[in-house]
């Protein structure tokens, strides 16, 4: 049945599950709502295979600078994107402590009693559902399989648009390392949109960052994966691609679980030790370079005996921005445009609509022919 289309949801408590945590630890089974469909949860396709060569990794310090080893670096970057979408920054500058701290401390909040965290909850007076804060992905249809899956979403950027009152007060170094991290996750961000300008050969290395517009915003998320106990019957988080321009990716050191999708199979990344950092292209750029870089497809699956963290940033343009690919890349002798325009604020809210679907919303934009 077709829910009312409207958020209230005081007589519709379906709209509101309880958390992950809360359910992880008062039940022996998921319930039915979290339950995939029959043909999506055969145990060795949700085990993932084994990725037939190492995760791509690129040593950002050589990127970037300006002599042979670049060039060097920038061959490897451009194989990565074709062929995964995604690759391992090392030597990116962040220090490995800042980021060891940040995660304790999302961890420690993560412990914290329920009443505590729902103090920053993403319901609006307990009611209506708002990007930012702790809590789950918007409920819009009874028959809505939900993920094993809490978060806490921020924006940290622009700066001067935080919603401080959704930054957990405990613990207190919470919001200082957030603010660090976010600063140092600016520079790689920076200089890997440059790189990725310079491989499509642009004319200007900041027309990628050019694209955000003015008010470009970065939103840090944590996910927090309970262990459940069948993770042959759920997911973490489900199939889909991230609708920013890029994504930077704080994986669990120890634990493993995201998945990408290639030419049909599911592939399994192992846990990134030495807090290298996954970068993942999304669905924005996907549009910006005319399909020249692609969005991966992924998810995350759950297991029975460990708690998973991760940590992302994802930056992307201005709500009021269209997003369309980028001139220089289309015309007669080069390429038609393969994707129609959109503004970024229609672009996220058909994300969340197709996503609840279990559907990418990058295909109702692309132009046959
Ligand atoms: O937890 C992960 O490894 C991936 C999370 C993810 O895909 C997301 O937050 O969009
Ligand atoms: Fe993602």
């Amino acid at each position: 049945m077709n829910p009312k289309n409207t958020n209230t949801m005081a007589d519709e408590p379906w709209r509101m599950p309880s958390t992950v945590q809360e359910l992880a630890a008062n039940v022996q089974e998921p319930p039915s709502r979290y339950l995939l469909p029959e043909e999506e949860r055969l145990s060795d396709q949700l085990a993932g295979a084994e990725m037939p060569e190492a995760v791509p990794t690129i040593d950002l310090r050589r990127l970037l600078a300006s002599d042979d080893g670049a060039g060097e670096e920038a061959a490897k970057l451009r194989s990565a994107l074709q062929s995964w979408g995604f690759f391992l920054a090392t030597d990116h500058g962040i220090e490995a402590s800042l980021m060891d701290a940040l995660i304790a401390a999302s961890r420690e909040f993560f412990r914290k009693p329920l009443e505590e965290k729902q103090a920053y909850s993403n319901l609006i007076e307990g009611k209506q559902w708002q990007l930012e804060g702790y809590g789950n992905d918007p409920v819009k249809s009874q028959d809505q399989i939900l993920d094993w899956s809490d978060r806490l979403h921020l924006r940290v950027e622009p700066e001067d648009e935080r919603n401080l009152d959704r930054w957990p007060g405990h613990p207190e170094s919470f919001r200082g390392l957030l603010h660090e991290y976010t600063l140092s996750c600016k520079r790689v961000k920076d200089g890997i949109l440059r790189a990725m300008a310079r491989l499509l050969e642009l004319d200007d290395d900041d027309r990628i960052l050019d694209q955000f517009g003015d008010k470009g915003s970065t939103y840090a998320r944590f996910n927090y994966y309970p262990a459940c106990p069948r993770p042959d019957l759920v997911l973490g988080i489900r199939p889909h691609s991230d609708i920013c321009v890029l994504t930077l990716l704080l994986m669990d050191e120890h634990v493993a679980g995201l998945q990408v999708l290639r030419d049909g199979t599911w592939y399994g990344v192992p846990a990134a030790r030495n807090r290298a950092l996954l970068i993942n292209v999304g669905v924005s750029l996907e549009i910006m370079s005319n399909g020249i870089f692609r969005g991966p497809v992924h998810r995350v699956v759950t297991n029975s005996e460990k708690e998973r963290m991760s940590l992302a940033m994802f930056y992307s343009a201005d709500l009021e921005k269209e997003i369309e690919p980028i001139a220089e890349l289309l015309g007669e002798k080069q390429q038609p445009a393969r994707y129609r325009r959109i503004k970024c604020r229609d672009f996220v809210a058909a994300h969340y609509e197709y996503f609840s679907k279990r559907e990418r919303v990058i295909e109702s934009l692309k132009i046959q022919g």
